[in-house]
C-alpha cells in the first residue's frame, strides 16, 4: 500500500512537471504578450487577490499593459492602458466583440441572456430590442416621472429616518432607488418579498452577482469545478431557481392581465417581450427561456452599478467638504430653495455633472469590464493573440493611469469642467462603459438615475459622518463599498416640498 502511495506521489509529480515544462514552451512560440510564469493546474491563480482589479493592475507595473495570466489553464490576455484599450474596443472590435463560453441555457451566465451572449444574430437581436424598446430617449422619456416619483420616495424615506436623529443607510437607499426604477421598467412593479421565498430581491442579486464575480477556482480548473468544492455551483442553482421560480409568476401574471384587456399606466418590457413572443415574423423566436434570462440582465446590470456610483460619490463628497458644498452652492444658485429639482435642471449643473464623472473614473463599476473574447488570430502592440483567448481591460487601473492623469488617485471634479473628456467610450482614458459594440447599451438610464438621485440627496440635505469614514471597496463582479455607508441627513429645505402634492 505504501509503496503504491509513493508511486502515485512520483507519477504526479512527474505530470505536473511535464504540464509546467509544456505550458512554458508553448508561451515561448511566438511573441506573445509577457506575464508571469504559469504553475501547473492553477496557472497564475495564486496571484491574484480578492481584488482581482487591483492584483492585475500591480501585475501590470512589472509586466507591461499588455499581458499574459493564466487562469487556471484558460489563457487571459490582460489591457491596463488607453492605447492597448483602444487598439482592442475601437480599432479591433470586430475581433474582439464576443464573450467567452459560460454555461448552459439554465445557468446564471446562460447565452440565452444579452450580456453573455457571443457575438453572433442572436445577440445582435436582443441587443436592438432592449435598446428600442427599454433604453432609447424616448422610452427613457417616457418613464421620467417614475424616476422622479422613485427619488421622491427615497427622499422621504430618508426624511423619516432623519426626523428619528439616526443615521441613514445612504447605501441600502440608493440600492432600493435603482432597484425600484428598474423592476417597475421590466415588469411593471416593485419586488415583493413574499414572492421570492421571503429573501429581499436586491439581496438575492447580489449574491448570484458576487458568486459570478469571476476567479472562482472551480471556474478555471475543470477537476475543482466538477467536485464544487466551495459549493458555488450549489449555491449559483439555488438562487437561480429563485429568481426563475419569481419570473415565472411574473410572465403568468403578465399573460393573464394580457388575456383580461387590463391595460397598465407604462407598458413594460415584460409586455413588450411576450408581444413580439407572439410575432411569427420575429427572425428568432422570443421564448419564457428569454424572457426570464434578458430581464435578469437588465436587473443585474442597472442595479448595483448605478447605485454604486452614487454611494462612492457620496462617500467621496463626505471625505471631501468643500466639494459638496460646491455643488450644493451650483444647485442652490440654479434651483433655489423654493422647488425640488427635475431632471431638466440636469444639464445646466456642470459642477455635479463633473463630481459624477470623478466617480466615475475612480469607481468604475464593472473594474475590468466583463470578459472579452477574440474570434480571430490577430496581434496587439505587435503581440501575437490567438483566437478563443479571454481578454479582461482594466477599466479601474486605467482611470488611474498617472501616465493619463494628473493626482490620478485624488478626487478632483474640477478636472472635467470645461473638459471635453467623453465617458461614454470615446476618451479611453476613462472607459466606465466600456466601448464600441459591447459597450454598455444603459448610460442614458444610468446617468439620468444617478445625476437625479445625487442632485435630490444634496438638494434636500446637508449630511455629516457618524464616524470615521471606512473606504474599502469588497469583492464583487461590480465595485461595492465593503461596509454600508452611513451618514447623518439634516433637511436643507422647506418643510412642505418634502410633502407629497395633492392629487
Ligand atoms: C453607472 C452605471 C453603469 C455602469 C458603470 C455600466 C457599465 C457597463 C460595462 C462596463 C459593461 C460591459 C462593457 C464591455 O464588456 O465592454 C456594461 C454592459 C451592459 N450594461 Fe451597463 N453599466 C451601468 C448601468 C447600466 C444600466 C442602467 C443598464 C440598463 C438596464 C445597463 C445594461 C447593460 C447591458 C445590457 C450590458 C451588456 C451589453 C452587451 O454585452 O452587449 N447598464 N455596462
Amino acid at each position: 500500500m505504501e509503496f503504491l502511495n509513493i508511486i502515485s506521489w512520483i507519477l504526479l509529480l512527474m505530470f505536473l512537471l511535464v504540464s509546467w515544462l509544456l505550458l512554458g514552451k508553448s508561451r515561448n512560440t511566438g511573441k506573445h504578450p509577457p506575464g508571469p510564469l504559469p504553475f501547473p493546474i492553477i496557472g497564475n491563480l495564486h496571484l491574484i487577490s480578492h481584488l482581482p482589479h487591483r492584483s492585475l493592475c500591480s501585475l501590470s507595473h512589472k509586466y507591461g499593459p499588455i499581458m499574459t495570466l493564466y487562469l487556471g489553464s484558460l489563457p487571459t490576455i490582460v489591457i491596463s492602458s488607453p492605447e492597448m484599450a483602444k487598439q482592442v474596443l475601437k480599432t479591433q472590435d470586430h475581433l474582439f466583440a464576443s464573450r467567452p463560453p459560460m454555461g448552459d441555457d439554465n445557468h446564471f451566465l446562460s447565452p440565452q441572456k444579452l450580456a453573455f451572449a457571443p457575438y453572433g444574430p442572436y445577440w445582435k437581436f436582443m441587443r436592438k430590442i432592449i435598446i428600442q424598446e427599454l433604453l432609447s430617449p424616448k422610452r427613457l422619456k417616457s418613464f421620467e416621472s417614475l424616476r422622479a416619483q422613485e427619488v421622491f420616495a427615497m427622499i422621504r424615506s430618508i426624511l423619516h429616518k432623519a426626523n428619528s436623529d439616526r443615521a441613514v443607510d445612504v447605501t441600502a437607499e440608493v440600492g432600493f432607488l435603482t432597484n425600484n426604477i428598474i423592476c417597475i421598467m421590466s415588469f411593471g412593479k416593485k419586488c415583493d418579498e413574499a414572492e421570492l421565498g421571503g429573501r429581499v430581491f436586491k439581496e438575492v442579486l447580489q449574491e448570484l452577482l458576487s458568486l459570478a464575480a469571476g476567479f472562482n477556482y472551480g471556474d478555471y480548473i475543470p477537476l475543482l469545478g466538477w467536485i464544487d468544492l466551495q459549493g458555488i455551483r450549489r449555491k449559483q442553482a439555488q438562487l437561480t431557481n429563485i429568481f426563475h421560480t419569481f419570473m415565472e409568476q411574473i410572465i403568468d401574471q403578465h399573460i393573464e392581465r394580457r388575456k383580461n384587456g387590463n391595460n397598465l399606466e407604462y407598458e413594460d418590457f415584460v409586455d413588450v417581450l411576450l408581444s413580439l413572443s407572439e410575432d411569427e415574423s420575429m427572425e428568432i423566436k422570443i421564448t419564457r427561456g428569454h424572457i426570464k434570462n434578458v430581464t435578469y440582465d437588465l436587473l443585474a446590470a442597472a442595479t448595483d452599478t448605478s447605485g454604486g456610483t452614487l454611494e462612492w460619490a457620496m462617500s467621496e463628497l463626505l471625505r471631501n467638504p468643500s466639494a459638496m458644498k460646491k455643488a450644493q452652492e451650483e444647485l442652490d444658485s440654479f434651483v433655489g430653495k423654493n422647488r425640488l429639482i427635475q431632471e431638466s435642471d440636469l444639464p445646466q449643473l456642470q459642477y455635479l455633472q463633473s463630481v459624477v464623472k470623478e466617480t466615475l473614473r475612480l469607481y468604475p463599476q464593472a473594474p475590468l469590464l466583463l470578459p472579452h473574447f477574440s474570434v480571430e488570430n490577430t496581434t496587439v502592440g505587435g503581440y501575437e493573440i490567438p483566437q478563443m483567448t479571454q481578454i479582461l481591460v482594466n477599466a479601474w487601473a486605467i482611470g488611474r493611469d498617472p501616465s493619463a492623469w494628473e493626482e490620478a488617485t485624488e478626487f478632483k471634479p474640477e478636472r472635467f469642467m470645461g473638459s471635453q473628456i467623453d465617458i461614454k467610450g470615446q476618451s479611453f482614458e476613462m472607459i466606465p462603459f466600456g466601448s464600441g459594440r459591447r459597450g454598455c447599451p444603459g448610460i442614458g438610464l444610468a446617468m439620468s438615475m444617478v445625476q437625479l438621485g445625487l442632485a435630490q440627496l444634496l438638494h434636500c440635505f446637508d449630511w455629516s459622518l457618524p464616524h470615521k469614514l471606512d473606504m474599502s471597496e469588497a469583492y464583487g463582479i461590480t465595485l461595492p463599498r465593503a461596509v454600508h455607508l452611513h451618514a447623518i441627513p439634516i433637511p436643507r429645505l422647506p418643510l412642505h416640498l418634502y410633502q407629497p402634492k395633492a392629487p
